[in-house]
């Protein structure tokens, strides 16, 4: 492949200082801003109607968003009429702000200010390009023109906003394409819009520093960010945000670096929404902070309500794998592994009782679970799949979880080969019912009439065992399967011919179900009449 062709020197600073962000720590959220109405929204084959749009702002506020990026009215009516909608209709939460998006053109500054009119307060974000590609390709224009775009662009900002008096208006500027901006232009740039807007520490100014593109490895962007953190004038006066997109698949990573290396905010989606590969998602770097035990300031405890909302509004699905919220992330179809977590979720369930308390208040330490799935309101349902990758850890787990059968640790190996014999037969998972079916054919269900009070399990099987010559070796009791309604189940083993043979009944007292188990085993052993 012709790698040559992509060789691209980085636009970060490279000498005259150190890099401090590695020894940082990730110890609180930053500001979340969802621009899922505005970048996400334009990446949309079909951009969202109204209802949408406001199931949209609803679910972002309902979770938790301060900081709602609600259009770029500019850009359509569509964009125009909904931002109308929500200023109107005072449809804004006294504790969220509202951004609205312009480029740096005076027509469409003009018309994004006509769509904000009335409102409490709103921040305009002002955007363009400042990269030396999209200066000679896209406008034409040499970096000292850019920098005069920028300022004329901000200075118009000042001068609409002083005619909206009853409006409290901020600003935002993004220098789009910042991360292949030369970083001592990008700074001079930031600088003169932060001076033109007159950025105070009461009035900051919203510096937002993207990865349009996102081209080099997240520790780039963090010198990037760390360098501007520490050489901007009115760093005080600066809400320093990053917006990551997310073209090599590392846009988490590069939020994550670029706030140990100074940013105080984050733009991004839920899901990771927005033009081609997307933007940084923000549930997934909300939910890394919460699993690293730091309160991630937004309410994803219903993640199913919330990927239902999204899917519904981008008219795009979750993948499947999406951390956090796909549908197999708490599934674990490989044997070592559902061995481990259902060792971890036994372990966590005896402290539990040892303790008094409830498993959701003990620390979460499950194998290959990063989080509780409790926690965003999933269920340990299907945790565990089967199929012919499977173990006898997993496959007593769904037994157990379905039916309260606990087989005997001897027997779990002797299943775990059936079952697997089963999955690779058909060449797909089996659903818990059919595992439940085989163990029942495997060991036989037998439905001898009950015995006369007063007969204890162990008159019971050695009469039989002498009757045909066996030992019976091993009688194991299990959990009551609710679903049969059976409130008994035994597992008996004989030793016969130098095999162990295991036989399994249910009835409603642990005598009858041993007598039907030591039946079903001695049918398999060809030692009881009906026997196959
Ligand atoms: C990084 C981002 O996500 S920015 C947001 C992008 N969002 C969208 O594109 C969705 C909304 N749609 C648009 O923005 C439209 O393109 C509109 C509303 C600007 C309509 O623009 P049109 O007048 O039809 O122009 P068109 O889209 O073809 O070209 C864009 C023009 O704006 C210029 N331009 C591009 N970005 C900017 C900017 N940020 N500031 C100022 N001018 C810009 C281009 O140089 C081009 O100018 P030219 O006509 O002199 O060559
Ligand atoms: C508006 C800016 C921040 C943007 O969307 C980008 O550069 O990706």
């Amino acid at each position: 492949m012709p790698f040559h062709r992509y060789a691209r020197d980085a636009a970060a600073p490279t000498s005259g200082w150190s890099r401090r962000w590695p020894d940082g720590t990730l110890d609180r959220s930053p500001i979340w801003a969802s621009v899922d109405l505005r970048d996400g929204n334009q990446a949309l084959a079909d951009p969202m109607d109204t209802r949408r749009k406001q199931r949209m702002f609803d679910l972002l506020v309902a979770t938790g968003f301060k900081d709602i990026e609600i259009g770029y009215p500019a850009a359509s009516a569509h964009d125009f009429d909904f931002v109308r909608k929500l200023v109107v209709k005072e449809g804004i939460p006294d504790d969220v702000t509202v951004s609205v998006f312009t480029p740096a053109r005076a027509d469409l500054i003009e018309r994004t200010f006509e769509a904000i009119r009335g409102a409490e307060r709103a921040v305009v974000h002002l955007c363009h390009a400042t990269a030396c590609l999209w200066r000679e390709v896209v406008f034409g224009m040499s970096a000292r023109e850019v920098v005069g775009m920028a300022v004329k662009g901000a200075q118009h900002l000042v001068r609409l906003a002083e005619r909206e008096p009853g409006t409290d208006i901020r600003f935002e500027y993004s220098p789009e394409t910042f991360n292949l901006t030369e970083p001592e232009l990008a700074l001079e740039i930031a600088n003169r819009v932060a001076e033109v807007v007159d950025a105070t520490a009461e009035r900051p100014l919203t510096l937002n520093l993207p990865t349009t593109v996102e081209t080099h490895s997240p520790h780039v962007f963090a010198d990037q960010v760390e360098w501007m953190h520490r050489n901007l004038d009115r760093r005080e006066a600066v809400v320093l945000s990053v917006h990551p997109h997310n073209d090599r698949g590392t846009a988490v990573a590069s939020a994550e670096l670029a706030l140990l290396a100074g940013a105080d905010r984050v733009e991004g989606t839920l899901f990771g929404n927005g033009e081609r590969t997307g933007n940084v998602c923000l549930v997934t770097l909300a939910l890394n902070m919460f699993s690293s035990g730091v309160d991630p300031q937004l309410d994803l405890s219903d993640i199913h309500t919330v990927r239902e909302i999204v899917e519904d509004c981008n008219r795009l699905p979750v993948h499947p794998r999406h951390p956090y919220a796909g549908d197999l992330v708490y599934t674990a179809f490989s044997g070592t592994h559902q061995d481990a977590i259902a060792k971890g979720l036994a372990a966590l369930a005896d402290r539990a009782e040892r303790e008094g308390k409830d498993v959701g208040e003990l620390p979460w330490q499950v194998p290959y679970l990063p989080i509780d799935p409790k926690d965003v309101g999933r269920d340990y349902q299907a945790i565990i799949r089967v199929n012919g990758q499977s173990g006898k850890g997993g496959i007593n787990y769904v037994l157990k979880a379905g039916w309260g059968v606990d087989l005997p640790v001897e027997l779990r190996r002797d299943f775990a080969a059936v079952v697997q014999a089963a999955a690779d037969a058909l060449g797909r998972e089996l659903e818990p019912p059919e595992i439940w079916q085989l163990l029942r054919e495997t060991y036989g269900l037998d439905d001898s009439p009950a015995l006369p009070a007063g007969t204890d399990e162990h008159e019971v099987l050695g009469h039989l065992g002498a009757e045909h010559g066996v030992a019976f070796t091993r009688v194991h009791f299990t959990g009551t399967p609710a679903a049969t309604g059976a409130p008994a189940t035994c597992l008996v083993a004989l030793e016969a011919g130098g095999r162990t043979l295991w036989g399994l009944g249910q009835a409603d007292t642990t005598t009858d179900a041993a007598h039907r188990s030591a039946r079903s085993a001695l049918r398999r052993a060809g030692l009881h009449e009906g026997a196959r």
